[in-house]
Order: C-alpha cells, then sequence, then structure tokens
C-alpha cells in the first residue's frame, strides 16, 4: 500500500476551482444551468454558518435604526436632532438606514432594475461590460446622486464627532466612490453557503442600495441582526477608515448576505474611499478628537497601503485595522 494515498484529498478542490473559473459565467451560469445541489467547492465552511436560521435576527435589540434626514439641509433644528441619531448610529451599530435621502425612488428602481438585466441577459452579452441592456445613463445619474448624498453624509458625520461641517470633506473622505453591482443568484441549498461571508468595508463609508429580498445582516453586539429591506431607503454603513480616524468613536462592523432559494437579489454598494486614485495623505486619529483620556489607538497610513494589507491577509475574519492598532 502506498502511503501516499492516505494523504489524497476528499476531492480536487483545485481542479474543481479551476473547472468553474474557465466556464467564465459565474455562479449565475450554475442557477441558469439548474442546479439542484450546490457544488462542493461552494460550501461554507461551518463556523461561517453560525445562526444562519433567520429566527437567529430576532433579537429584542433588533430595531435597526432609520435615520429620516428629511429637513437637514434646512432646518437648523432638525439638523441637530439628525446629527445625534446619526452619531448614536454610528457609535453603537455602524449601520442605519435613511429616508427622504433626495435621491428619487425611480432612481433607485431604475438603478436596481438595469443590474438585474445586466446579469439576466444570456452569458456571451454578459462577458462585454456595459451592453445596451445597462444603461450607462442610470449609473452616472446614480453615482452623481450618491457623490452628492455623500457631501451631506461627510457634513453630517463630521458635525457628528463634533468637528466643523466640512472637516470630512476637506480630508477628501467623500472624493471617490468605487461601485460595486452584486447580484446573488437564488441557491437550491442555502444552508450549506452564503451570498458574503462576513466581512468590514475598506472605506470611508459605504451606501448600499438592496432591493426587497433580503439577507444582509449586521453583527451587532454578538448577534446577527436582518437588516429589513426597505424599497425607500439606502443602508449606510461606517467602514475601517472612519473608524481608524475617528479613533474608534464611530465602528466599522461586520456584515453578511445569507444565500436564499426565494429569488436572485441584487445589490449596488458604492463605497467611498480615496485608493482608486494616486492620494498620498496620511490618515490618522483625528488630532482633535484626542486627549489624554482619549490618545490615538492607530498609526497612521495611506488607504492604499490599508487597502494592500487588507488584501495580502486575505479575506479570513479577521480585521485589518488590528494591523494597524499602536
Ligand atoms: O449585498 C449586500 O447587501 C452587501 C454587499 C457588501 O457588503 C459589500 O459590497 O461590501
Ligand atoms: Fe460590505
Amino acid at each position: 500500500m502506498e502511503a501516499a494515498s492516505t494523504h489524497k484529498p476528499a476531492y480536487d478542490r483545485l481542479a474543481e476551482l479551476k473547472s468553474f473559473d474557465e466556464t467564465k459565467a459565474g455562479v449565475k451560469g450554475l442557477a441558469d444551468a439548474g442546479i439542484t445541489h450546490l457544488p462542493r467547492i461552494f460550501h461554507a465552511p461551518p463556523h461561517l454558518l453560525d445562526n444562519i436560521s433567520p429566527s437567529a435576527a430576532h433579537h429584542p435589540n433588533s430595531i435597526f435604526p432609520i435615520i429620516d434626514l428629511e429637513g437637514a439641509s434646512q432646518d437648523p433644528a432638525k439638523r441637530n436632532a439628525i446629527v445625534n441619531k446619526l452619531s448614536e448610529a454610528s457609535a453603537n451599530w455602524g449601520f442605519f438606514q435613511i429616508v427622504n435621502h433626495g435621491i428619487p425612488l425611480t432612481t433607485l428602481d431604475e438603478m436596481k432594475s438595469g443590474v438585474r438585466r445586466f446579469h439576466e441577459q444570456d452569458a456571451e452579452q454578459r462577458r462585454q461590460f456595459y451592453t445596451r441592456n445597462f444603461s450607462r445613463e442610470i449609473v452616472a445619474e446614480y453615482s452623481a446622486e450618491v457623490v452628492k448624498l455623500g457631501d451631506l453624509l461627510f457634513e453630517l458625520l463630521s458635525e457628528a464627532l463634533g468637528l466643523r461641517s466640512n472637516y470630512l470633506k476637506d480630508l477628501d473622505c467623500g472624493r471617490g466612490i468605487q461601485m460595486v453591482c452584486h447580484y446573488y443568484p437564488a441557491c437550491p441549498q442555502p444552508e450549506l453557503t452564503l451570498g458574503a461571508t462576513k466581512h468590514a468595508d475598506n472605506d470611508f463609508i459605504t451606501v448600499l442600495l438592496q432591493d426587497h429580498i433580503g439577507g444582509l445582516q449586521v453583527l451587532h453586539q454578538g448577534k446577527w441582526i436582518d437588516v429589513p429591506p426597505l424599497p425607500e431607503a439606502l443602508v449606510i454603513n461606517i467602514g475601517d477608515f472612519l473608524q481608524l480616524i475617528s479613533n474608534d468613536k464611530f465602528i466599522s462592523v461586520e456584515h453578511r448576505v445569507l444565500a436564499n432559494s426565494r429569488g436572485p437579489r441584487v445589490s449596488v454598494a458604492c463605497l467611498f474611499g480615496t485608493y482608486l486614485f494616486p492620494n498620498p495623505r496620511k490618515y490618522g486619529p483625528i488630532e482633535e478628537l484626542l486627549s489624554a483620556e482619549n490618545p490615538a489607538k492607530y498609526r497612521e497610513t495611506t488607504t492604499a497601503e490599508y487597502v494592500c494589507c487588507g488584501n495580502d491577509k486575505g479575506l479570513d475574519g479577521s480585521s485589518t485595522l488590528l494591523q494597524f492598532k499602536l
């Protein structure tokens, strides 16, 4: 008997990954083929599947924060109340939804259906990025709206940190967005995998548009809490860079997306970060927030160095922030 044969893996994962890659049709290709069993390469390790049953989300504290931005730019008393809510949600949840954010419902709906149509055209067309079916106009319109909304959010977040309104904008936090359009096909065995494994975002803030399917969950006080889908709302979360410069006043919280068999899910994440263009600026804890009782917790870094460090580490579930702790 050959000793080597006892070390043979249960299946050749690398070969299966390679052949999946070669289809170039992605997970959508599997859904199109009508698979009824999830291939082993997509089975998540058990430690990532903790509490994926929906009941886990019905926690007494699952009142996910919703902030109404109506009047934020016109009414000082309303603005003050909004800033307080924003401060509380950013410090305790790192996540909240906003309504009356100024982006028309039709723009949100067109953006979602554009992403859906793009992914649902046949595989050959999909290989050519941005075809006729995904109108460039809606992408341009939606990004312009999100950048404008970002201006308001960074003003309010500056005020929530007790800083002058333009503080975060002057640090270029609102300068660039990266747009990621997700399509999660319906999954035949959602109990074996995840749409997106738990992670925190490498950016200042993320503006997320999700459709009606649901599945996004946030780790809040050790429990996974659902982010309820609301057609008129946008989900905002604090990313690692804002946690770093706010010296942990605001928190970048882990989140994940459950797989589900109810239907395909579409979401659009706009990440405000500055790593897509050359930016030599070093970001560290904001001096105005520091004191003898609250010394800097992190060393300075550039956004590019931070993202590189996170990529080197891989998606192992640990926080990149820890590597920058003083
Ligand atoms: O699809 C979602 O709801 C979340 C996506 C996400 O977390 C991300 O793009 O960073
Ligand atoms: Fe994320």
